[in-house]
């Protein structure tokens, strides 16, 4: 239950109309109570006693009873999903809104397969137990409490004697959750990592098909299907013995019944009416009684979905926003005092001890093997992630000085993959800021070098794109990454690798839409190419996390350092093929 109160804040605002759901289930099991007393005042009152006029009217009775119940159990039905839907539809929300807020921390373990189905199955077994499980627990109580008093009355030695097995059925019924629980924790475990292989199939299968790896992937799915089949199948094979169980526990009663209850009416201790009438209430107990196992089950489904759910509300979100955090125009004076970070606890720290200056419109280069940190030193400026010691500034104050929206959106990134949405061009370039006129995304598009293959396109800026940009080459994506962070205007921009993809030609035009980009904005180029960031004003070479050189370029040809060895491997390249060519 405790999961349950944790979660409470979803569903008791709509509390209304799980009480009215509730006001109509009392209506549907009391008349179910009814009818064995209609049949006991049938057999007692009418056919023993010869009063056959009497039937018309019974009958008038038990159809005004079904109309009234089939209404009662309409609304019953309709205001118990109305709460359940309602209820995971807000929840669906906040999940979706936690998943922006959480920090690339907690995506660096999370895998996107097993939060789709988080989302999508686990909100639905919450939402079944909701809208069904909790009224259904709800109706067999009454029912018991109704269906026993109305024996208690008929007779209480018949009515002890019938229910001398309930003890025993809730043994089973404690037995069968305890088992059942954590078998569903397990299915729907498995079930996030058989989405988790779709999802990363799918994504990858290019890689998949270039490598000829489908038979490995195939067999890795089915694997992972294997593994949902299994634990469902101990699941079903724990179902499996309850019920008969459950059968045999409710016949040993009815036998009871009919032995006890037949020597009571042939002493004229029972009429027959109310023996029957037994009869009848004792299958409204045990029914219920053995549909609480389908009732525990949907609870034990729900509440492994529903921690599921928790451990995404409750992530801890480790890049919070100050409360006084400030929203200002930044200029993009970017410093770092001395910082370290360390991705992992106890790994080795991705960057050490670097310090840097970097005033609004400067061109800082970033250049070193791969691993080095380049990447890093720009996700501590968007405070993507928190440095271990060390101070990052923008504009004199600590990042986590401002409003992480105020910060983000003054700074601009154009990456060596840049992300691309399944919608138009348009609005692919628009992204970080929607309310742009058409003007002004197509004087973005042509400062990127992008106008002109848009317009060939078949329906120019008004052109679907596929899921992550298919259609476009790697050259045309990147232009539209460009014109999308122009348009966000940044005084801070982060070029990662933004050329390497390209060829010569593309990567003429690329170097001249970033030219036209960088205008005015501190700039920070991360490259393997040298002739990427050759006139940034301050080229900053990492190795293994720490600064080992920097300076212009000028400055670091002639160093005999590693800036100068890139240089050599790359000038000689040049060389070799100007060579080959020749
Ligand atoms: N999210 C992360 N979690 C853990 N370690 C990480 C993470 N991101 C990067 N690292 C590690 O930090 C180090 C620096 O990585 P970074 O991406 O900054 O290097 P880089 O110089 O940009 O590399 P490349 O040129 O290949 O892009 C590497 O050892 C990398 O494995």
């Amino acid at each position: 239950m405790h999961t349950f109160k944790k979660l409470k804040h979803f569903y008791w605002p709509y509390r209304k109309y799980f009480f009215l759901s509730l006001f109509f289930l009392f209506f549907v099991t009391a008349i179910t109570v009814v009818y064995p007393i209609v049949l006991q005042q049938t057999i007692d009152n009418v056919v023993l006693a010869d009063q056959y006029y009497l039937i018309p009217y019974i009958c008038i009775i038990f159809l005004v009873l079904m109309i009234i119940k089939g209404f009662a159990t309409y609304y019953h039905q309709y205001l118990g999903d109305l709460f359940g839907i309602t209820t995971v539809y807000k929840m669906r929300d906040a999940l979706y809104e936690k998943l922006h807020v959480l920090s690339f921390k907690y995506y660096d373990n999370a895998k996107t397969g097993d939060i789709m189905s988080r989302l999508t199955a686990d909100v639905d077994g919450f939402r079944f137990f909701l809208s069904l499980g909790f009224a259904e627990l709800i109706r067999i109580t009454l029912l018991i409490v109704l269906s026993l008093s109305v024996m208690f009355y008929f007779s209480i030695p018949l009515a002890l004697v019938t229910m001398a097995a309930m003890p025993l059925l809730g043994v089973v019924v404690y037995r069968f959750d305890r088992r059942v629980h954590p078998a569903f924790r397990k299915i729907r475990k498995s079930f996030g990592q058989l989405n988790t292989r779709v999802q990363e199939n799918i994504s990858g299968m290019n890689t998949v098909k270039s490598l000829s790896r489908e038979d490995f992937e195939i067999g890795r799915f089915s694997s992972s299907n294997d593994d949902y089949r299994q634990n469902y199948l101990k699941t079903a094979s724990i179902w499996s013995k309850y019920f008969p169980m459950m059968e045999f526990i409710g016949n040993v009663c009815a036998v009871a019944l009919l032995a006890f209850g037949g020597y009571l009416v042939i002493n004229g201790g029972l009429s027959l009416g109310e023996l029957v009438a037994f009869f009848s209430l004792v299958w409204y107990i045990m029914g219920p009684l053995m549909n609480l196992g389908f009732v525990i089950n949907l609870f034990s489904q729900s509440k492994a979905s529903a921690e599921r759910l928790l451990e995404i509300l409750e992530a801890e979100e480790d890049i919070v926003e100050k409360d006084d955090a400030i929203a200002t125009e930044i200029k993009g004076h970017v410093t770092f005092n001395d910082v370290t970070l360390t991705y992992t606890k106890d790994d080795d720290s991705a960057l050490k001890n670097i310090s840097f200056d970097a005033p609004p419109g400067k061109v800082i280069g970033l250049i070193g093997a791969t691993g080095s940190g380049k990447t890093s030193v720009t996700q501590l400026i968007t405070r993507f992630y928190e440095p271990e010691r060390g101070d990052v500034l923008v504009d004199g104050r600590p990042v986590s000085d401002y409003k992480l929206k105020s910060l983000r959106s003054s700074i601009g990134f154009v990456l060596q993959e840049p992300f691309l949405f399944s919608t138009s061009i348009r609005e692919n370039i628009a992204y970080g800021n929607p309310d742009m006129s058409d003007e002004q995304i197509i004087n973005a598009a042509k400062r990127a070098q992008a106008h002109e293959f848009i317009m060939e396109m078949p329906n120019g800026y008004q052109t679907m794109l596929g899921e992550r940009g298919m259609g476009l080459s790697g050259g045309q994506k990147q232009r539209i990454a460009i014109a999308r962070a122009i348009c966000i205007n940044p005084s801070i921009l982060v070029l990662d690798d933004a050329t390497s993809a390209v060829d010569m030609e593309t990567e003429f035009k690329i170097q001249k839409a970033l030219k036209e980009v960088m205008k005015g904005r501190t700039s920070f180029i991360i490259a393997h190419r040298i002739s990427s960031l050759k006139h940034a004003d301050e080229i900053i070479v990492l190795e293994d996390g720490k600064v080992v050189e920097r300076g212009t370029h000028d400055h670091l040809v002639g160093n005999n350092g590693t800036y100068q060895r890139i240089y050599d491997i790359q000038y000689q390249d040049r060389e070799e093929i100007m060579n080959a060519v020749n």
